[in-house]
């Protein structure tokens, strides 16, 4: 890299820092001794000892993949060593609290690409307690110094260098003791780059600011106090740049650089001569390592609902669609399942009549075409009839699949039903043979088998009745002699208004929970959560913020749901309909805490998108959905009632269908099942983030 002529001055810095053989942890800003990191099998950090004093800068140099990052990482509690010790600020790494005193700057932008320069400001201000004013004030300092005057921008549409300057303002913001800044000026130009470091000159001047540079543009750390050179996870070299370049008989530092490097090679390693004493554990027994990480400040959680509330007002399209998504999978619900099936084809074989149409008929007692008026009452199914002359060419068509079934009336129907009724206790074999249809159907479609099953044994029943009515006879003589009384006659017989008990809760569960890993994902992925991590929000307050802006907006979509459920497809609702609402609510709910577990237990988008299809089929299967419990295989219908949504469903269909009331153990309980689910689920999002370790 050709060095930069405004970078290449190579005066002693202004405020140089003479290096103390002893190191005591009130004058050094970092201090780590033998640390080690590794990834698995591949070590990162090797036997690592680095010294920051206080009130300078120090830059961090190193090939790429060296560890500089995980190092940075490791100094704000992001990563853990595997062995070793981190002091900053005078207090043990992870257990220090001193988010307030650093200012982070990660490679990565970290930062929401939703939010204008002013409200990253804010929101960041807000989340280390600073005033609104302060934050106004240091806005326009650091926007003018970092030449960011777009300030109502989204950063999204910024160039990624403004989007850097934005994320070093974030780390300037709070005037912290230490900035860790990861490559910070990378993609700055080279004006700007000078003004950056003018200022970081500025900010030290005083002693009681430190910064932490690493850089790619090696030269520019010739304005450092200190330089630590790392290679292969080791400190090889720890000097004011100006005795590396002396004692290295180097004009430039990437010359120092390359002949450390070689001499590396040679097995010549070179570290840190300074003795150094043994830390003692006097700062790390000060920190309760308990309450670290659980507990939950009003500021942080004001400044991420502030946050979550104006990605979704800025990504409204978004909201609009998880409005609309619940009312089409409903619609689509509705108008797919549960309908009798119509206008499929028959094939008709009428050896009474021949092969025509004659169901246009009007029913006598001395009917001599009884087959018509049995073709009549079965037309009313909205089939589509096919007449044929044969009954081979007739079964063929069922063969071929052109017909679901075909129905062979014979030549004497009229008579032999005639006499069948008026005589039946006579009846000869001739004469019940010539009152039997034939019907020859496919069984491979087991529902449409036994939908035209149960649809013939209605039309015989109800051509029989027609008929004994047309000859004055007791209508009731002819009818099966079953009496049915109904308790809940207001229900529909239709298949739909069976399983929207527990179609409703399964859409808001499952488009709950993909609405959450949405979020998890923006946050993890495009947002700041490294960021506002070392800023001092914890999991838990960011898992909450979230929790209790989908919640919220979860209200609407329930009301939305059930205005097209209840009032345009005319679902049954006898019961109440606030009850209702609550425990479409709890579904809600029960959906964003287990989104929430899953966003926690898996980082691929892929992996939760595989078990929230998983979890869906399952509800779907077991849950009594689709098929009641009664008929599952013994075991399942054991365990079916354990499952987050059988008991709801259940509850659903007593309050929907049975006008139970709350009070009911069957109603109740429904609502228990998905409280604890709920807490299950946020307890062990909250388990596993507490046991995760990176
Ligand atoms: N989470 C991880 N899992 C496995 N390996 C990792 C992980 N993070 C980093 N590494 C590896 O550790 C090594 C050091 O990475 P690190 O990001 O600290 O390097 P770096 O010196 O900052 O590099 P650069 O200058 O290119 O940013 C690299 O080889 C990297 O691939």
């Amino acid at each position: 890299m050709p060095a930069d002529s405004a970078l290449t001055r190579l005066d002693e810095p202004k405020n140089a820092i003479e290096i103390e053989p002893d190191v005591d942890l009130a004058s050094n800003a970092v201090v780590v001794r033998g640390a080690f990191k590794s990834y698995g099998s591949f070590k990162v950090l090797r036997d690592f000892n680095m010294t920051v004093p206080r009130g300078g800068i120090y830059g961090l140099l190193g090939a790429s993949g060296c560890g500089k990052t995980t190092l940075l990482e490791c100094l704000i509690g992001r990563k853990r060593l595997n062995s070793g010790d981190i002091y900053v600020l005078g207090q043990k790494i992870p257990d220090a609290q001193n988010e307030q005193r650093i200012g982070y700057m990660p490679q990565k932008i970290g930062l929401y690409g939703d939010l204008t320069v002013e409200e990253t400001l804010l929101f960041f201000g807000r989340v280390i307690e600073m005033k609104d004013a302060k934050i106004k004030e240091r806005t326009e300092y650091l926007t003018e110094l970092l030449d960011l005057r777009r300030r109502n921008v989204r950063l999204k549409h910024m160039s990624g260098g403004q989007q850097r300057r934005v994320s070093l303002a974030v780390a300037f913001l709070h005037e912290p003791e230490l900035l860790i800044l990861d490559e910070p000026t990378v993609g700055v130009d080279t004006v700007l780059r000078q003004l950056i470091w003018d200022h970081f000159l500025d900010l030290v001047h005083n002693g009681t600011v430190t910064v932490i540079i690493t850089t790619h543009y090696i030269e520019e750390t010739l304005q450092a106090n200190l330089v630590g050179i790392m290679r292969k996870g080791c400190l090889i070299a720890e000097d004011t740049p100006k005795r590396l370049l002396r004692e290295h008989e180097a004009s430039s530092l990437e010359m120092v650089f390359l002949k450390l490097s070689v001499l590396q090679n040679q097995a010549q390693r070179r570290t840190s001569e300074r003795v150094v004493e043994p830390l003692g554990s006097r700062f790390a027994s000060k920190i309760d390592k308990a309450q670290r990480g659980w507990s939950l400040r009003g500021s942080h959680m004001r400044a991420l609902i502030w946050k979550n509330a104006i990605w979704f007002r800025k990504n409204w399209r978004t909201f609009a669609r998880a409005l609309v998504l619940p009312v089409v999978m409903l619609s689509i619900y509705c108008a797919a399942i549960g309908h009798n099936p119509v206008e499929f084809p028959i094939s008709v074989v009428n050896l009474e009549t021949g092969p025509r149409n004659c169901s246009e008929h009007e029913l006598r007692c001395d009917d001599p075409q009884l087959s018509c008026a049995f073709l009549n009452v079965l037309s009313r199914r909205k089939l589509v009839m096919k007449f044929y002359a044969s009954e081979d060419v007739a079964m063929e068509t069922v063969q071929k699949g052109e017909s679901y079934a075909s129905l062979t009336i014979k030549a004497n129907y009229s008579k032999a039903i005639a006499e069948r009724v008026s005589d039946w206790n006579r009846a000869t074999d001739a004469q019940i043979d010539g009152a039997t249809i034939d019907v020859f159907r496919d069984v491979s479609n087991s529902y449409m088998s036994l939908y035209m099953q149960v649809m013939l044994y209605q039309t015989f029943e109800t051509f029989l009745y027609e008929y004994a009515q047309s000859c004055g006879l007791r209508k009731d003589l002819v009818k099966v002699p079953l009496r049915w009384g109904s308790l809940y006659e207001w229900m529909d017989t239709d298949f739909t208004d069976f399983t929207i008990p527990g179609a409703l809760p399964l859409i808001v569960f499952t488009i709950s929970i993909l609405l959450t890993a949405l979020a998890m994902y923006v946050e993890r992925n495009e947002a700041g959560l490294e960021r506002i991590l070392v800023a001092g929000i914890n999991k838990i307050e960011l898992i909450l913020s979230h929790i209790i802006v989908e919640a919220v907006a979860l209200l609407p979509q329930i009301v939305f749901m059930m205005v097209f459920a209840f009032l345009v497809f005319n679902m049954t609702i006898k019961g109440s309909v606030v009850l209702t609402a609550i425990l479409l609510y709890l579904a809600g709910i029960l959906g964003i805490c287990y989104g929430m577990f899953l966003s926690c237990a898996f980082k691929s988008q892929i992996a939760i998108a595989l078990v929230t299809t998983g979890t869906y089929f399952i509800m779907v299967f077991t849950c009594g959905i689709v098929w009641p419990i009664q008929g599952m295989h013994p075991l399942l219908k054991k365990f079916s009632p354990y499952f987050p949504l059988t008991l709801p469903t259940d509850s659903l269909r007593n309050i929907l269908h049975r006008n139970w009331d709350f009070f009911r153990p069957e109603v109740y309980v429904g609502f228990l099942s998905l409280g604890a689910w709920s807490l299950i689920f946020l307890l062990l999002s909250l388990i596993v983030i507490r046991i995760q370790r990176e």
